[in-house]
C-alpha cells in the first residue's frame, strides 16, 4: 500500500503522521509526537511510548524517525512522499513545493526570522534525508493561505528602504486556519462564499485571521511569528520603543532581547510556565500569578479579534482550535461573553466539550465552533492536491 508521512516540526515538539494514499483517498495510519520540553525527552509512536536515553536533539531526532520507519516496513507501507511544515517561505515561496537544494537554501535564509520554527525544520529535514534517503520531500508553508491579504494590511507604514527590504506582513499558522474554517463550513452547512468568520488558533503560538468569502485578508501575526497576541514564551505585539530603550541603554544584548522575545516571554513570564494546562490547576488552587497571566492572555485575544471583527465590520462565525483552542472551556466562555456585541452567544453546556463541534446557542446570529488543528491531515491533502496538479 502506498503511504504519505506528514512532519510537523516546532519548538517542542516534533509531531508526525502516516496516512495510507488510494487515488485521492487518504486514511489516516496512526500519529506520533517527540516532546522535547519535558526532562527526559519522549515520544508516541502508534500509541507506544519511548523514553530517549540521549539528551541530545538531534540523536533524539534520529531515534524518533528511525522508530518511525521501522513502523512504516512493518505495515509494509510504501512511501511515495514525505511532507514536512515549514513555517515561513517568505517572499518566495507561496504553495507547495517539492523540496530541492535551492529550496532549503532560501528556507536557511529566513531562519533569522522565524528562529522558533524554521530553524528546528532545517534541523529535522536534515536528518530526515539521511534516514529516509532517496524519498521525496514536500514542503507545506504556514504562509501560503495568506498571500490574498490585500496590500493595504500587509504594508507596515515604515521608510521605504525598510519595506524595500521585503519587510511585510505575511502572517502565519495559515494551514491550521485554512483547515480550521473548511471544517466549520463542513460541518455547519455553510457556503464560504457567504461567510465572515475569524478563526483562532491558539496553542503555544497564537494567531487570528479574519476571513472574507474563504480568503485569509487578515492575520495578527505579522512580518514574523511574534506579532499579535500573547503567547506561550513569545510577548506578541508590544511597543517598540520598549526595544529601542533596551538597546539604547544597553541593558540587553541583542541576542537577550531575542531570547527575551521569543522564549522568555508571554505566559511563561508572567506565571512561570509556558503549560497552560498546568495554570489551569494552579489557577483551582488560587495561584496568584496563573490568574493574572490567565487574565492577560484572554484581554490579548480579546483586542485582536475586536480589531478582526471591526475590520470585517461584523462577523458570522468564530472558530476555536489549537491545543489551548480546542482544550480550554473557560477561555472560549471568557471571550464568548465579550463578544455579545457582535450577537454571538455560546452555549455553556456543548462548550465544555472539545471535539470537532458547534458551541453556539442554536438561535445565536453569530455561529462558533471548536475544531481539531489537524495540521498533519491538511497538509497531507495539500500534497495529493500538488501531485494532481503537477
Ligand atoms: N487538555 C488541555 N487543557 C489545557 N491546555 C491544554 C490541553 N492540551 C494542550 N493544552 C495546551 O496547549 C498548548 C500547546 O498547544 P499546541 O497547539 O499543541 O502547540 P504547538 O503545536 O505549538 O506545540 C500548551 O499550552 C498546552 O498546555
Ligand atoms: C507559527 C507558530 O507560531 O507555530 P506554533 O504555534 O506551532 O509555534
Ligand atoms: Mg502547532
Amino acid at each position: 500500500m502506498n503511504g504519505l508521512l506528514i512532519l510537523n516540526a516546532g519548538s517542542s515538539t516534533l509531531k508526525a503522521a502516516l496516512f495510507s494514499v488510494e487515488g485521492h483517498k487518504l486514511s489516516p495510519i496512526f500519529r506520533a509526537k517527540l516532546q522535547f520540553n519535558t526532562k527526559k525527552a519522549s515520544a508516541i509512536v502508534n500509541g507506544r511510548s519511548f523514553f530517549f536515553k540521549s539528551d541530545n536533539k538531534k540523536e533524539q531526532i534520529k531515534q524518533f524517525l528511525l522508530k518511525l520507519k521501522e513502523e512504516v516496513c512493518h505495515l509494509d507501507i510504501s512511501l511515495i512522499g514525505i511532507g514536512q511544515r515549514v513555517v515561513h517561505g517568505g517572499l518566495k515561496f507561496t504553495k507547495t513545493i517539492k523540496i530541492s537544494n535551492a529550496v532549503i537554501r532560501e528556507v536557511e535564509a529566513l531562519k533569522k526570522i522565524a528562529p522558533l520554527h524554521n530553524t528546528p525544520f532545517l534541523e529535522e529535514y536534515e536528518i530526515s534525508k539521511r534516514v529516509f534517503k532517496k524519498i521525496d520531500q514536500f514542503a507545506c508553508f504556514d504562509t501560503s493561505f495568506h498571500q490574498t491579504i490585500p496590500k493595504s494590511l500587509k504594508t507596515y507604514p515604515i521608510p521605504l528602504a525598510w519595506r524595500k527590504k521585503g519587510i511585510e506582513r505575511f502572517g502565519f499558522h495559515g494551514i491550521s486556519h485554512k483547515w480550521c474554517f473548511e471544517k466549520a463550513m463542513e460541518l455547519l452547512k455553510l457556503n464560504p462564499k457567504s461567510i465572515k468568520a475569524i478563526t483562532c488558533h491558539i496553542g503555544s503560538g497564537v494567531s487570528f485571521t479574519a476571513i472574507k468569502d474563504g480568503k485569509s485578508i487578515f492575520n495578527t501575526m505579522g512580518f514574523t511569528p511574534l506579532e499579535g497576541a500573547m503567547m506561550g514564551t513569545r510577548c506578541g505585539s508590544i511597543d517598540p520603543g520598549i526595544l529601542l530603550y533596551l538597546l539604547q541603554s544597553k541593558s540587553v544584548s541583542l541576542k537577550e532581547l531575542d531570547e527575551g522575545l521569543n522564549k522568555n516571554s508571554g505566559l511563561l513570564a508572567l506565571y512561570g510556565h509556558n503549560d497552560m494546562e498546568k495554570l489551569l490547576q494552579d489557577m483551582k488552587k488560587d495561584h496568584p500569578r496563573a490568574a493574572f497571566a490567565f487574565d492577560c492572555f484572554t484581554l490579548s485575544a480579546l483586542k485582536e479579534i475586536g480589531a478582526l471583527a471591526s475590520l470585517l465590520n461584523g462577523i458570522d462565525l468564530i472558530c476555536f482550535t489549537g491545543g489551548i483552542g480546542e482544550n480550554v472551556p473557560l477561555l472560549r466562555e471568557k471571550i464568548g461573553m465579550n463578544l455579545a456585541y457582535l450577537d454571538l452567544q455560546i452555549d455553556k453546556k456543548l462548550n465544555q466539550q472539545s471535539q470537532n463541534r458547534s458551541i453556539h446557542k442554536k438561535n445565536s446570529p453569530c455561529k462558533a465552533t471548536v475544531i481539531y488543528a489537524d495540521e498533519e491531515s491538511a497538509m497531507a491533502h495539500e500534497i495529493i492536491l500538488f501531485f494532481n496538479y503537477v
